[in-house]
């Protein structure tokens, strides 16, 4: 089954991100990031990383984190705010171009208040991992809300599950995810109505209206810790940039997963893992990749 499906071939739409000689920050977009709570800054510090190396605009972290909601010095670029439970009121006051929530999000109160606001914020593409597809899978109203922002706006969701996240969304065990993954990922797209990216060894894609694709590239140095979070403020940053370079969000999915992987592989051909192998280096190695390509 596996070998019937289309490999990933996506590296070509990447030359839509040629900028030209007049371009302003508003044409990189303004990308919003959401998550970070006691215990689990990181996961948004390398989620705004990797927006940040992959050419947002602004990158902005709602970070849950009183500790950790200040600027970093070593990335003093990063917008770093302390959320609020005045989640609506937030999203209205810096009107993101792409949101990004779940690295790090936890299950409080204040994360299904943005949760919440977040599924109600019309019409710009959002990408949802992590912690945010488990309270999904929790909470029949978050699923409801979600279904629906996917009938009044189609393909502007994104869900970016590893095995762990799909087996709760599909209220089953990772271990009969990963024996049928081709059958879970079509499962999971009925289910949510959404562009879905089931992540893992050769992470699989597909959406309502596009057939499965398989990644072929990738490695075991990859399953680390914060690897994911990489991925998703990557696949935010290219489809904030490609509301203005025309690469939707299916697009800027299928770029950013394949990305990930080929800079994994470059690095591992370097001896840069995959024992040890980092998703900060493979955020820099991206951003290599990215800028050859143009
Ligand atoms: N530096 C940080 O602060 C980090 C924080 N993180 C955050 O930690 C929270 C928990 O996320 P986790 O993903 O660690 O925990 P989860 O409890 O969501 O998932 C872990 C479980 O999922 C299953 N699973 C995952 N990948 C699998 C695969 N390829 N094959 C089979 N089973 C698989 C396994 O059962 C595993 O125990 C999230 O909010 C996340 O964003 C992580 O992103 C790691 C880095
Ligand atoms: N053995 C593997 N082969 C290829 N890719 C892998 C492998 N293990 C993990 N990955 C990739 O690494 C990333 C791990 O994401 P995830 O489990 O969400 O990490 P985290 O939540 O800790 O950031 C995914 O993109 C996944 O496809």
């Amino acid at each position: 089954m596996i070998d019937s499906i289309a490999p990933l071939d996506a590296l070509g739409l990447v030359a839509h991100l040629h900028r030209l000689p007049s371009e302003h920050k508003g044409m990189a977009g303004k990308v919003l990031l959401i998550g970070g709570a006691p215990g689990m800054a990181g996961a948004l510090l390398l989620a705004g990383n990797a927006a940040l190396h992959l050419g947002a605009g602004w990158t902005i972290l709602e970070m849950f984190d009183p500790a950790s909601a200040h600027a970093y010095s070593e990335q003093a670029e990063l917008m770093v705010r302390l959320a609020s439970f005045e989640a609506t009121n937030q999203l209205a006051a810096s009107k993101p171009d792409l949101i990004a929530i779940g690295p790090g999000l936890g299950f409080s109160d204040l994360a299904k208040e943005w949760l919440s606001a977040v599924l109600r914020y019309p019409q710009i593409p959002l990408v949802i991992d992590a912690d945010a597809l488990h309270l999904i899978a929790d909470t029949p109203e978050f699923l409801t809300l979600l279904r629906q922002r996917n009938e009044s706006f189609p393909n502007q969701v994104v869900l970016t599950p590893h095995p762990g996240e799909a087996a709760h969304l599909l209220g089953n065990t990772a271990q009969a995810i990963q024996a049928d993954r081709p059958g879970s990922l079509a499962k999971l797209v009925q289910l949510t109505r959404s562009i879905v990216v089931l992540k893992g060894q050769h992470t699989l894609l597909a959406s309502p209206t596009n057939q499965a694709l398989l990644c072929q590239q990738g490695n075991p140095g990859m399953a680390i810790g914060g690897m994911g979070d990489v991925l998703t403020g990557s696949i935010a940053a290219i489809a904030a940039q490609g509301l203005r370079h025309h690469i939707n969000l299916w697009q800027a999915s299928c770029i950013g997963v394949q990305l990930h992987a080929t800079a994994a592989d470059k690095l591992v051909k370097q001896n840069i893992g995959p024992i040890g192998l980092t998703p900060s280096e493979v955020t820099l190695e991206m951003r290599n990749q990215v800028n050859k390509l143009l």
